[in-house]
């Protein structure tokens, strides 16, 4: 199953090749919507200070493993830095309060900085924390987000840690090629958010795409999933229903060829959900 795949790390730890994104799940209903997912097979999670919800997340992660007796390492935990905790002491200071929000999970699989946007003598004292972190055991892994070349290139020449991932958007709509086959060359993964265009263009989807996916007898976000899948990313989707929880993590009965995941492209159109900050100074 895809969401068990596990990919190899540029420092040895493997990721699990599919993650559920957790933006905008309400509070509320966070723990329970992350447990019904380990239970369907999600291993990797996806959450963000920003987000508001890494306790709530915890909660429901812990519950999975300690109600089916399950070791912490089977799921795989990932938070991210703001841009207002960027900086070497306000990264410090993040570091424990991220770790005081999920304290039973004993450590966190990855931290991300969010993105660029806070500046290159932030973004390189911050990363310096983030090191300290690794080299104490809080933290597994470290990576970016929303970084571009220039950004990847300035962190490569200054880090002693080399950063694991960068998630960045991608859909077929939101291709970022160059970006994306830059960072497989330098052997840092990438996770791919937005994978379903926040859900934008799966309300009225192009034909063709919806008869590519009538041809698998799966759905649109079945196939935007394997198309990502197949580019070699991690996608991360995101959805709050549990029925979806299950279709989004069903991929694996079926395979794209070559020409039908370049049909599903279009490489022409730059069309971000939310925000742009790769090209950030
Ligand atoms: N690093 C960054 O800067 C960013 C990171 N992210 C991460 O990526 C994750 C995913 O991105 P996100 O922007 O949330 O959007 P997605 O592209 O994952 O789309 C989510 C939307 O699609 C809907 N949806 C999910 N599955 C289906 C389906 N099978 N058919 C139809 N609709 C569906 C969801 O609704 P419903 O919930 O009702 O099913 C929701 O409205 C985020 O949750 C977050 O973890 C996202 C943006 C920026
Ligand atoms: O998931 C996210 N949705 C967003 C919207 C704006 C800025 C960042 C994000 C996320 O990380």
């Amino acid at each position: 199953m895809s969401a068990k795949r596990l990919i190899t790390l540029n420092n040895g730890n493997k990721i699990p090749a599919f993650g559920l994104g957790t933006y905008d799940i309400p509070n509320s209903s966070t723990a329970q919507v992350v447990y019904e997912a380990c239970k369907v097979g999600y291993k990797h999670f996806d959450t963000a200070v920003l987000y508001g919800n890494e306790r709530e997340v915890g909660e429901g992660i812990h519950k999975y493993l300690t109600s089916t007796n399950t070791n912490r390492g089977e799921i795989f935990y990932t938070t991210k830095l703001w841009n207002s905790q960027l900086g070497y002491q306000n990264t410090k200071r993040a570091i424990k309060d991220i770790f005081s929000k999920v304290s039973q999970l004993e450590y966190i699989d990855l931290v991300l900085i969010h993105s660029p946007l806070p500046g290159k003598t932030k973004r390189l004292e911050s990363w310096k924390a983030l090191e300290e972190a690794v080299e104490e055991g809080l933290i597994k892994n470290i990576g970016v987000s929303n970084y571009g070349i220039h950004h990847i290139d300035e962190l490569l020449s200054h880090c002693k840690i080399k950063p694991v991932v960068n998630q960045i958007e991608i859909s077929p709509w939101c291709m970022r090629q160059e970006l994306a086959d830059y960072c497989l060359l330098k052997n840092i993964q990438v996770e791919a958010f937005s994978p379903l265009t926040h859900g934008y263009r799966l309300r009225n989807p192009p034909a063709e795409l919806q008869a590519l996916a009538d041809k698998y007898n799966v759905n649109v976000g079945q196939l935007l999933i394997k198309w990502s899948l197949s580019k070699g990313y991690i996608p991360l989707p995101k959805t709050q229903r549990v029925e979806r929880l299950q279709s989004n993590l069903s991929v694996d009965h079926f395979e794209l060829t070559k020409e039908e995941v370049e049909s599903i492209q279009h490489p022409e159109v730059h069309d971000p959900t939310d925000w742009e900050c790769t090209d950030a100074p």
